[in-house]
Protein backbone atom coordinates (compact mmCIF):
# COMPACT_ATOMS: atom_id res chain seq x y z
CA UNK A 1 0.00 0.00 0.00
CA UNK A 2 1.50 3.53 -1.00
CA UNK A 3 2.46 6.25 1.39
CA UNK A 4 -0.12 8.70 2.16
CA UNK A 5 -0.28 11.86 3.93
CA UNK A 6 -0.52 11.14 7.67
CA UNK A 7 -3.67 12.43 8.15
CA UNK A 8 -5.44 11.09 4.48
CA UNK A 9 -8.42 8.46 5.68
CA UNK A 10 -7.68 4.71 4.12
CA UNK A 11 -11.17 3.31 3.86
CA UNK A 12 -11.61 -0.20 2.69
CA UNK A 13 -14.48 -0.91 0.25
CA UNK A 14 -15.52 -4.43 -0.65
CA UNK A 15 -14.75 -4.53 -4.29
CA UNK A 16 -17.26 -7.15 -5.39
CA UNK A 17 -20.90 -6.47 -7.22
CA UNK A 18 -22.65 -7.00 -3.56
CA UNK A 19 -21.32 -3.45 -2.81
CA UNK A 20 -22.12 -1.75 -6.08
CA UNK A 21 -25.08 -0.39 -4.83
CA UNK A 22 -23.49 1.59 -2.13
CA UNK A 23 -19.72 1.85 -3.86
CA UNK A 24 -20.40 2.51 -7.46
CA UNK A 25 -20.63 6.36 -7.59
CA UNK A 26 -18.13 7.01 -4.44
CA UNK A 27 -15.29 9.62 -4.93
CA UNK A 28 -12.69 7.55 -4.37
CA UNK A 29 -10.11 9.68 -4.11
CA UNK A 30 -9.04 12.98 -2.33
CA UNK A 31 -7.00 15.50 -0.22
CA UNK A 32 -8.63 14.40 2.63
CA UNK A 33 -9.48 10.19 1.82
CA UNK A 34 -8.80 7.36 -0.44
CA UNK A 35 -10.72 4.29 -0.94
CA UNK A 36 -8.75 1.03 -1.00
CA UNK A 37 -11.06 -2.08 -2.94
CA UNK A 38 -10.44 -5.35 -1.69
CA UNK A 39 -11.87 -8.71 -0.83
CA UNK A 40 -13.72 -8.79 2.76
CA UNK A 41 -10.88 -10.62 4.14
CA UNK A 42 -8.05 -8.64 2.75
CA UNK A 43 -10.03 -5.92 3.93
CA UNK A 44 -10.98 -7.55 7.53
CA UNK A 45 -6.72 -8.49 7.44
CA UNK A 46 -6.23 -4.60 6.53
CA UNK A 47 -8.55 -3.08 9.73
CA UNK A 48 -7.44 -5.73 12.18
CA UNK A 49 -3.54 -4.31 10.96
CA UNK A 50 -4.39 -0.95 11.05
CA UNK A 51 -3.50 -0.59 7.67
CA UNK A 52 -6.55 1.15 6.77
CA UNK A 53 -8.36 3.20 8.90
CA UNK A 54 -11.72 2.08 8.06
CA UNK A 55 -14.57 0.51 6.15
CA UNK A 56 -16.47 -2.55 4.69
CA UNK A 57 -15.15 -5.83 6.37
CA UNK A 58 -17.73 -8.92 7.28
CA UNK A 59 -19.59 -8.61 10.31
CA UNK A 60 -17.69 -11.32 11.80
CA UNK A 61 -14.26 -9.47 11.85
CA UNK A 62 -16.42 -5.92 12.96
CA UNK A 63 -17.57 -8.98 16.23
CA UNK A 64 -13.99 -10.05 16.93
CA UNK A 65 -12.70 -6.52 16.59
CA UNK A 66 -15.84 -5.02 18.31
CA UNK A 67 -14.18 -3.86 21.79
CA UNK A 68 -12.10 -1.35 19.50
CA UNK A 69 -14.87 -0.79 16.72
CA UNK A 70 -18.00 0.28 16.14
CA UNK A 71 -20.62 0.04 12.97
CA UNK A 72 -21.56 3.36 11.23
CA UNK A 73 -25.83 3.44 10.90
CA UNK A 74 -27.16 2.87 7.60
CA UNK A 75 -24.63 1.19 6.07
CA UNK A 76 -24.21 -2.62 5.66
CA UNK A 77 -24.43 -5.74 3.42
CA UNK A 78 -27.83 -7.42 4.67
CA UNK A 79 -30.18 -9.89 3.34
CA UNK A 80 -33.90 -10.88 5.22
CA UNK A 81 -33.78 -14.54 3.65
CA UNK A 82 -32.22 -15.31 0.40
CA UNK A 83 -29.38 -12.72 -0.43
CA UNK A 84 -28.73 -14.57 -3.83
CA UNK A 85 -24.39 -14.45 -3.59
CA UNK A 86 -23.37 -16.54 -0.92
CA UNK A 87 -24.02 -20.52 -1.66
CA UNK A 88 -23.28 -23.71 -0.74
CA UNK A 89 -22.36 -26.08 -4.00
CA UNK A 90 -22.96 -29.65 -2.43
CA UNK A 91 -23.04 -33.09 -4.22
CA UNK A 92 -25.23 -34.38 -1.58
CA UNK A 93 -28.19 -32.80 0.59
CA UNK A 94 -26.33 -30.46 3.48
CA UNK A 95 -28.03 -32.98 5.76
CA UNK A 96 -25.62 -35.84 5.12
CA UNK A 97 -22.23 -33.56 5.27
CA UNK A 98 -21.28 -35.23 8.11
CA UNK A 99 -17.69 -36.96 8.08
CA UNK A 100 -16.94 -34.98 4.78
CA UNK A 101 -14.75 -32.46 3.21
CA UNK A 102 -16.23 -29.07 2.65
CA UNK A 103 -14.02 -26.32 0.57
CA UNK A 104 -14.34 -22.77 1.98
CA UNK A 105 -13.65 -19.74 0.25
CA UNK A 106 -10.51 -17.70 1.32
CA UNK A 107 -12.78 -14.20 0.92
CA UNK A 108 -15.03 -14.70 3.30
CA UNK A 109 -15.30 -14.60 7.04
CA UNK A 110 -19.07 -14.05 7.83
CA UNK A 111 -20.12 -16.47 5.41
CA UNK A 112 -17.84 -19.02 6.75
CA UNK A 113 -18.46 -18.63 10.51
CA UNK A 114 -22.75 -18.72 9.35
CA UNK A 115 -21.69 -22.49 7.65
CA UNK A 116 -20.10 -23.71 10.69
CA UNK A 117 -22.90 -22.79 12.63
CA UNK A 118 -25.66 -23.83 10.22
CA UNK A 119 -24.05 -26.97 10.05
CA UNK A 120 -23.67 -27.78 13.97
CA UNK A 121 -27.35 -26.75 14.15
CA UNK A 122 -28.53 -29.05 11.86
CA UNK A 123 -26.22 -31.76 13.61
CA UNK A 124 -23.95 -32.26 10.57
CA UNK A 125 -20.05 -33.48 12.46
CA UNK A 126 -17.00 -34.26 11.49
CA UNK A 127 -16.69 -31.87 8.68
CA UNK A 128 -13.33 -31.24 7.80
CA UNK A 129 -12.78 -27.85 6.62
CA UNK A 130 -10.05 -26.57 3.82
CA UNK A 131 -9.80 -23.20 2.93
CA UNK A 132 -9.45 -22.66 -0.70
CA UNK A 133 -9.29 -20.25 -3.67
CA UNK A 134 -12.27 -19.31 -5.05
CA UNK A 135 -12.79 -21.81 -8.20
CA UNK A 136 -15.97 -23.82 -7.83
CA UNK A 137 -14.17 -27.12 -10.07
CA UNK A 138 -10.88 -27.27 -8.38
CA UNK A 139 -13.03 -26.94 -4.48
CA UNK A 140 -14.94 -29.67 -5.50
CA UNK A 141 -12.26 -31.97 -7.14
CA UNK A 142 -11.72 -33.22 -4.18
CA UNK A 143 -14.46 -31.76 -1.43
CA UNK A 144 -17.94 -32.97 -1.12
CA UNK A 145 -19.35 -28.95 -1.06
CA UNK A 146 -17.93 -25.46 -1.64
CA UNK A 147 -18.31 -22.25 0.10
CA UNK A 148 -18.34 -19.34 -2.57
CA UNK A 149 -19.35 -15.58 -1.83
CA UNK A 150 -19.93 -12.66 -4.09
CA UNK A 151 -19.03 -13.08 -8.02
CA UNK A 152 -17.52 -16.41 -7.51
CA UNK A 153 -20.90 -17.21 -6.27
CA UNK A 154 -22.51 -15.78 -8.56
CA UNK A 155 -21.07 -17.12 -11.02
CA UNK A 156 -21.63 -20.63 -9.53
CA UNK A 157 -25.61 -19.79 -9.68
CA UNK A 158 -25.70 -19.54 -13.15
CA UNK A 159 -23.92 -22.68 -14.01
CA UNK A 160 -25.69 -25.48 -15.14
CA UNK A 161 -23.38 -27.73 -12.65
CA UNK A 162 -26.07 -30.35 -11.48
CA UNK A 163 -25.08 -29.44 -7.83
CA UNK A 164 -27.38 -28.90 -4.78
CA UNK A 165 -26.81 -25.08 -4.53
CA UNK A 166 -28.22 -23.31 -0.78
CA UNK A 167 -28.71 -19.90 -0.27
CA UNK A 168 -27.22 -18.91 3.15
CA UNK A 169 -29.20 -16.07 3.46
CA UNK A 170 -32.34 -18.06 3.06
CA UNK A 171 -31.36 -21.13 5.57
CA UNK A 172 -30.51 -19.00 8.48
CA UNK A 173 -33.73 -17.12 7.85
CA UNK A 174 -35.81 -20.57 7.82
CA UNK A 175 -33.66 -21.38 11.10
CA UNK A 176 -34.17 -18.44 12.73
CA UNK A 177 -36.85 -16.10 11.60
CA UNK A 178 -33.40 -13.25 11.48
CA UNK A 179 -32.13 -10.91 8.69
CA UNK A 180 -28.35 -11.85 8.32
CA UNK A 181 -25.77 -8.74 8.26
CA UNK A 182 -22.77 -9.63 6.10
CA UNK A 183 -20.65 -6.85 6.20
CA UNK A 184 -20.71 -3.26 8.41
CA UNK A 185 -18.72 -0.52 8.27
CA UNK A 186 -16.11 -0.62 10.89
CA UNK A 187 -14.80 2.64 12.45
CA UNK A 188 -12.38 2.91 15.67
CA UNK A 189 -14.06 3.92 18.76
CA UNK A 190 -11.06 6.00 19.33
CA UNK A 191 -12.13 7.72 16.12
CA UNK A 192 -15.55 8.31 17.07
CA UNK A 193 -14.38 9.68 20.89
CA UNK A 194 -11.41 11.84 19.23
CA UNK A 195 -12.15 13.20 16.12
CA UNK A 196 -15.97 12.39 15.00
CA UNK A 197 -15.76 14.50 12.69
CA UNK A 198 -13.60 12.24 10.74
CA UNK A 199 -15.82 9.21 11.62
CA UNK A 200 -19.19 11.69 10.36
CA UNK A 201 -17.19 12.37 7.04
CA UNK A 202 -16.39 8.64 6.19
CA UNK A 203 -20.12 8.06 6.74
CA UNK A 204 -21.17 10.63 4.69
CA UNK A 205 -19.33 9.63 1.78
CA UNK A 206 -20.80 6.04 1.82
CA UNK A 207 -23.84 7.40 2.60
CA UNK A 208 -23.91 10.11 -0.35
CA UNK A 209 -23.04 7.12 -2.42
CA UNK A 210 -25.59 4.68 -1.61
CA UNK A 211 -28.05 7.57 -2.18
CA UNK A 212 -26.71 8.45 -5.85
CA UNK A 213 -26.80 4.28 -6.35
CA UNK A 214 -30.26 3.81 -4.88
CA UNK A 215 -31.20 6.98 -6.72
CA UNK A 216 -29.83 5.62 -10.43
CA UNK A 217 -29.69 1.91 -9.91
CA UNK A 218 -29.90 1.73 -13.64
CA UNK A 219 -26.35 2.91 -13.96
CA UNK A 220 -25.53 0.83 -10.97
CA UNK A 221 -27.15 -2.47 -13.37
CA UNK A 222 -24.90 -1.20 -16.06
CA UNK A 223 -21.82 -1.58 -14.19
CA UNK A 224 -22.81 -5.01 -13.00
CA UNK A 225 -23.45 -5.84 -16.40
CA UNK A 226 -20.19 -4.55 -17.92
CA UNK A 227 -18.57 -6.67 -15.28
CA UNK A 228 -20.82 -10.07 -15.07
CA UNK A 229 -22.91 -10.45 -17.92
CA UNK A 230 -26.42 -11.46 -17.43
CA UNK A 231 -29.75 -9.50 -18.17
CA UNK A 232 -31.04 -6.38 -16.15
CA UNK A 233 -34.25 -8.54 -14.58
CA UNK A 234 -31.18 -10.99 -13.36
CA UNK A 235 -29.40 -8.16 -11.51
CA UNK A 236 -33.15 -6.48 -10.52
CA UNK A 237 -33.79 -9.33 -8.93
CA UNK A 238 -30.31 -9.56 -7.34
CA UNK A 239 -30.02 -6.12 -5.47
CA UNK A 240 -33.87 -6.37 -4.92
CA UNK A 241 -32.48 -8.84 -1.93
CA UNK A 242 -29.47 -7.37 -0.59
CA UNK A 243 -30.24 -4.11 1.93
CA UNK A 244 -27.40 -2.02 3.00
CA UNK A 245 -29.04 -0.20 5.40
CA UNK A 246 -27.89 -1.38 9.10
CA UNK A 247 -30.26 -0.07 11.71
CA UNK A 248 -31.73 -1.29 15.04
CA UNK A 249 -34.27 -3.86 13.45
CA UNK A 250 -30.83 -5.46 11.49
CA UNK A 251 -29.09 -5.46 14.62
CA UNK A 252 -31.48 -7.53 16.09
CA UNK A 253 -30.22 -10.08 13.46
CA UNK A 254 -26.51 -9.25 13.53
CA UNK A 255 -26.48 -10.00 16.91
CA UNK A 256 -28.31 -13.53 16.92
CA UNK A 257 -25.78 -14.00 14.55
CA UNK A 258 -23.06 -13.01 17.10
CA UNK A 259 -24.59 -15.18 19.90
CA UNK A 260 -25.03 -18.28 17.70
CA UNK A 261 -21.39 -17.40 16.50
CA UNK A 262 -20.21 -17.40 20.62
CA UNK A 263 -22.39 -20.75 21.06
CA UNK A 264 -20.07 -22.22 18.71
CA UNK A 265 -16.56 -21.21 19.68
CA UNK A 266 -16.32 -19.65 16.38
CA UNK A 267 -16.21 -15.99 18.87
CA UNK A 268 -13.92 -15.76 21.93
CA UNK A 269 -16.41 -13.99 23.87
CA UNK A 270 -20.26 -12.67 23.20
CA UNK A 271 -20.71 -9.56 21.37
CA UNK A 272 -22.85 -7.15 20.97
CA UNK A 273 -22.90 -4.68 17.28
CA UNK A 274 -22.71 -1.30 18.79
CA UNK A 275 -24.51 1.61 15.80
CA UNK A 276 -22.56 4.34 15.57
CA UNK A 277 -23.39 7.65 13.74
CA UNK A 278 -27.17 9.57 12.73
CA UNK A 279 -28.71 8.51 8.91
CA UNK A 280 -28.72 11.48 7.57
C1 LIG B 1 -23.61 -10.57 0.28
C2 LIG B 1 -22.35 -10.87 0.35
O1 LIG B 1 -21.76 -10.63 1.54
C3 LIG B 1 -20.36 -10.50 1.71
C4 LIG B 1 -19.89 -11.59 2.57
C5 LIG B 1 -18.84 -11.42 3.44
C6 LIG B 1 -18.25 -12.56 4.21
O2 LIG B 1 -18.72 -13.69 4.04
O3 LIG B 1 -17.32 -12.34 5.00
C7 LIG B 1 -18.31 -10.13 3.61
C8 LIG B 1 -18.82 -9.06 3.01
C9 LIG B 1 -20.11 -9.13 2.27
O4 LIG B 1 -20.14 -8.21 1.28
C10 LIG B 1 -21.64 -11.46 -0.78
O5 LIG B 1 -20.55 -11.99 -0.64
O6 LIG B 1 -22.20 -11.44 -1.87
Amino acid sequence: MSKLLADTLRIGQIKFTNALPICHFIDRNSATHRFFPGAPAELNRWLARGEIDAGLVSSFAYAQLADDFVALRGLSVSSRGPVGSIFLFSKRPIEELSGCRVSLTSHSASSVSLLRILLGEIGVTDVSYVTEEPDLQTMLQRSEAALLIADHALEGSVRDHGLLTYDLGEEWYTRTGHSMTFAVCAVPKRMVEENPEKARAIQALFLEGKRKGYADMESVIGAAMERMGQTRAFWRDYFGKLIHDLDEELAVGANAYFDAAYRHGLLAKPVKLELWGDES
